[in-house]
């Protein structure tokens, strides 16, 4: 099926026409019998790229499938989402990977990429098949044991020497176990001791952020830093990349806008890892995605169930979603950002970092037609109950955004028409 995209803004810039041939492909000029998209007052963007989703299947189907996350991403403006390996089983074998791979294909809405788990079963301690993974059909290049911090020096030297070797990355969840352990739920500092909640230093992160940049310095080997949280994270990141050493790092939605005086009322829906921080970390995240210190948004959309989340603040499950809402928090939270910046830190940097060379092009001729169509000025009132996730840990319910997304197109597929699932 080939499209007219009718009157864009392109980056929000001036408007023009996409043309879209019947292999999914942008071309130079319109098909015959295409059907046509108004898109008059919308800014087109290139779709979006999530490094760090996190879909339930296999094992927690309840909670969301690689068909719902794929439909909430392509809700989201999203045409690739990154799989995270912490399912049950893990995705630490070729098999398991392939497996998500091949349903999201299935899936149809979007490119789900499997991450790779680094170490088998998220155990820490016995490295993951890394290379069958990234032999396998699903072409495996990010690896992580999110969820859980690759915490042994020597074991996360060990999976950056072998990722090296084919260009692949090591995601990190930084949190030192012996400084913030499983029990640590909010951030440490004078509320935390108010409400008797035990603390999540920010510390905890920042020391592991230093050690993988000197290994990755070490091992001339790449790492990304997972949902950066802390300016202290930030100062080591801005350093390092001074010094060359080849890190990216992701901020989250809510970490660029959230903080954590939303605690005071126990609600679980904001329980989160790493936790929210105090205005002046969020200050500094917002800094350093604006002046490229922080290369990416990254959702972390962690779909929970309500019995594994309606519980007492200290027992709820860490997570929230994220892939709905992550573009209308982002103009939120950084209106100044120009949509050229959005499209790089939304699309083009992720799809770079992730090695997903049909992702995050430019709207030019001869790109794989992935394209989201965003309203820049409607408001919309989050639902939790309107999402497409099967589940409703959603801390933007109620609350005014703008940036719709009205139409995505995945590799020439209209995905969402109207701003419904198409
Ligand atoms: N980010 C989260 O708060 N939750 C993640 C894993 C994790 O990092 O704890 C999840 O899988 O639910």
């Amino acid at each position: 099926m080939s499209l007219v995209i009718k009157g864009a803004s392109l980056l929000g810039e001036q408007a023009g026409d996409l043309y879209v041939d019947d292999s999914g492909l942008l071309v130079e000029a319109a098909p015959s019998g295409a059907e046509t998209i108004d898109a008059d007052g919308l800014v087109a963007l290139p779709g979006l790229v999530d490094l760090h989703t996190h879909l339930r299947e296999p094992g927690r189907e309840d909670a969301e499938t690689i068909l719902t996350g794929s439909q909430a991403a392509a809700l989201g403006g999203y045409t690739a989402i990154l799989a995270m390996a912490n399912t049950s089983p893990v995705t630490d074998t070729a098999e398991a990977a392939t497996r998500v791979w091949e349903l999201g294909r299935e899936a149809g809405l979007v490119h789900v990429q499997p991450v790779g788990a680094v170490t088998r079963g998220l155990g820490g301690e016995e490295l993951a098949e890394l290379g069958l993974m990234h032999r396998s059909r699903a072409g495996v290049t990010v690896f992580s044991d999110d969820g859980r911090c690759v915490h042994d020096a020597r074991v996360m030297r060990r999976a950056l020497e072998y990722v090296k070797a084919f260009g692949g990355v090591v995601s990190q969840h930084s949190q030192d176990p012996s400084l913030a352990g499983s029990a640590a739920c909010c951030h440490e500092g004078e509320l935390s001791g108010r409400l008797g909640l035990p603390g999540w230093p920010g510390i905890a992160e920042e020391v592991i952020v230093a050690r993988d940049v000197m290994l990755a310095r070490h091992t001339g080997s790449r790492v990304h830093v997972a949902h950066v949280s802390t300016a202290g994270s930030v100062e080591v990141l801005r350093w390092a990349k001074a010094q060359g050493i080849d890190v990216t790092a992701e901020v989250t939605p809510h970490h660029l806008l959230l903080t954590t005086d939303l605690l005071t009322g126990y609600d679980p829906t904001y329980k989160v890892n790493p936790p929210l921080r105090p205005q002046e970390d969020v200050d500094a995240l917002r800094g350093a995605l604006a002046d490229g210190t922080i290369d990416a948004v990254a959702t972390d959309h962690a779909p929970h169930a309500r019995h594994d989340k309606e519980h007492a603040f200290v027992d709820a499950a860490f997570g929230m979603l994220g892939l709905e809402t992550a573009l209308g928090v982002v103009r939120m939270a950084m209106p100044d950002l120009s949509w050229t910046d959005v499209a790089r830190v939304m699309s083009l940097t992720p799809a770079r970092i992730a090695g997903l060379a049909d992702q995050g092009r430019p709207l030019a001729p001869g790109s794989p037609a992935h394209v989201v169509l965003v309203d820049p000025d409607a408001a919309i009132t989050v639902d939790r109950d309107a999402s497409a996730s099967l589940s409703r840990n959603n801390p933007w319910h109620g609350r005014h955004l703008t940036s719709r997304v009205v139409h995505t197109v995945y590799a020439g597929r209209v995905t969402v028409r109207d701003g419904a699932l198409a």
